[in-house]
């Protein structure tokens, strides 16, 4: 096994705020299956990190670790000053889950006013509308969940993250099965919230549109996070994301 432990920060940064600090973080499942090992990495404010590993190497895990759905076993997690335990980092922080699993008795626009109640916000309800229309589902948000196509689900999902509008939002794999003009204007919308000072983390194995919309890359194998780098240095390294991965990846195969 090659020791490939080297976190590359870009130096030109300066000091910024950070939204998300993680800190030597362990997670094991059980006592045989130790899945994320010593894992230290930060998004500052405004940032989007987009996160990548080959399948297994504990993305999900990692980002359930910080959104305290798995309990936290050692380490540090902050969101902001506070802790990922806290309450008020829960209301400042969205999950997008990798599934669909999503209230199948609730119409669109029901489940977005479900969600506006848990965060204490007002829903606007022509924002709404409008979020349906540019999503091409226009009037959509008063059938059942039940009745949407998969990739609709995904949507309902991009919508309430982008009309809740939180500090910080997380996306695993949810735009899996997302048509070319919804990642388009996904794209965009996730640029809008990071130009307002949110900050995004967002788990994909889709390395194009992470060229496109991450500003910063976390590349975790085995569960060790092995590069932490800007993408535009990351591209001008390595030409592609999909190049510096499977350099990393065959250099961590036993030879
Ligand atoms: N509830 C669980 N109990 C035991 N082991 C688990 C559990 N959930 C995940 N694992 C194991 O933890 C490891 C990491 O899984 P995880 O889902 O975090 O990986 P991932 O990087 O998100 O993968 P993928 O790209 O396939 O979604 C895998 O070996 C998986 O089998």
């Amino acid at each position: 096994m090659v020791a490939l432990t080297s976190c590359h920060h870009d130096k030109s940064i300066g000091i910024r705020l950070m939204t998300l600090s993680v800190a030597n973080v362990n997670y094991a499942y059980n006592s045989r299956t130790q899945v994320l090992n010593d894992v230290s990495f930060t998004i500052a404010e405004d940032q989007i990190m987009g996160l990548i590993g080959p399948n297994g190497s504990g993305k999900s895990t990692l980002i359930k670790v910080i959104l305290d759905l798995l309990q936290l076993q050692s380490g540090r997690i902050r969101i902001g000053s506070e802790s990922s335990q806290s309450r008020s980092a829960k209301m400042s922080s969205i999950y997008l889950s990798s599934n669909d699993y999503l209230p199948e008795f609730l119409t669109g626009e029901e489940y977005l006013r479900f969600m506006h109640g848990l965060y204490r916000e007002p829903m606007d309800h022509a924002a709404l509308r409008t979020q349906f229309v540019r999503y091409s589902m226009r009037d959509r948000h008063r059938d059942l969940i039940e009745d949407y196509s998969h990739g609709m689900r995904k949507k309902l999902q991009l919508i309430a993250a982008f009309m809740l509008r939180r500090r910080f939002t997380v996306i695993d794999e949810t735009l899996n099965g997302v048509d070319i003009d919804a990642i388009n204007l996904f794209e965009r919308d996730i640029r809008k919230l990071a130009t307002e000072g949110r900050s995004v983390l967002l788990c994909s194995h889709d390395f194009s549109m992470l060229e496109h919309v991450a500003d910063e890359l976390a590349l975790l194998i085995q569960g060790a996070l092995v590069v932490q780098a800007p993408v535009r240095k990351i591209i001008q390294d390595h030409g592609t994301i999909a190049d510096l991965a499977s350099e990393f990846i065959q250099a961590m195969e036993p030879s």
